[in-house]
């Protein structure tokens, strides 16, 4: 579960602050998603950098999993990061040296130096989540040989490699056409369902949701860093 408690966050702006988010709260639990739409500059970036603790709120709470986040220290925070959060990034930043099954296995050594057994875990891991992502064969392409739907998976499946209690996605759509986008959003959708991960799901693209999400999700839309209720905002 991921938790903000009425968070604020500002920018330095000339001699003043500019207020990106104002006391947005909002929950996602586990095997959920959040979709947060919102126009371009209202803030949605700065809400999930928040909840990847990648920025620290000027007031209100972090919670994720349960973890007080606000106050830890960086080390502390990377920590939590590589433990229980999962990051998808808007651009798909795999490195063009690894196949898609080593992009995953790097995941798995973060943390130190694996054992023989550790790194036979990280395989079997790696290549069933390649397959539930839809990558089932594809484990030994290079980026470059894949297509921009095909790395964007690679992401979501690295993103999920140590088993998060959370996912944030940024615009995982953006560079896709708007089949191959809704099929991204499905997958995330089901993934979170099938692997009990809280998701919360940063998007500017309000159609690639229509349909797809269930009565147990959210939309949450944001507007000059404020929360408010979305068009149509009752899932069905
Ligand atoms: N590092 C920064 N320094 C100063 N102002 C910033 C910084 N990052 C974002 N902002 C400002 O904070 C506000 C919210 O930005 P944010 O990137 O969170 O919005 P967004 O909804 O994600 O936008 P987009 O859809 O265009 O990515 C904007 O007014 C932006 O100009």
């Amino acid at each position: 579960m991921i938790e903000l408690q009425s968070v604020t966050l500002t920018y330095p702006d000339g001699a003043g602050r500019l207020t990106a988010v104002e006391e947005v709260s909002l929950t996602v639990r586990p095997g959920t998603v959040a979709a947060l739409t919102g126009p371009s500059g209202s803030g949605k970036s700065s809400v999930l950098a928040m909840a990847a603790t990648l920025l620290r709120p000027d007031s209100g709470r972090v919670v994720v999993g349960g973890l007080d986040a606000t106050g830890l220290r960086p080390a502390a925070a990377a920590r939590l990061r590589r433990d229980r959060v999962g990051i998808v990034f808007q651009q798909s930043n795999l490195l063009p040296a690894l196949t898609a099954g080593e992009q995953l296995r790097v995941m798995a050594e973060l943390g130190g130096r694996g054992s023989r057994r550790s790194r036979a875990v990280a395989f079997e891991r790696s290549r069933e989540l390649l397959a539930a992502v839809g990558l089932d064969g594809l484990a030994d392409r290079r980026p470059a040989q894949l297509s921009g739907g095909q790395r964007q998976r690679v992401n979501i499946a690295r993103a999920l490699m140590n088993a998060p209690r959370v996912l944030l996605v940024d615009e995982p759509t953006s560079a896709l056409d708007s089949e191959r986008g809704a099929a991204i959003v499905d997958l995330l959708v089901t993934l979170a369902r099938e692997r009990d991960v809280a998701t919360l799901l940063v998007t500017h693209d309000v159609l690639t949701l229509q349909g797809q999400l269930t009565p147990a999700d959210q939309r949450l839309h944001l507007v000059d860093g404020r929360l408010t209720a979305p068009v149509g905002a009752a899932v069905s």
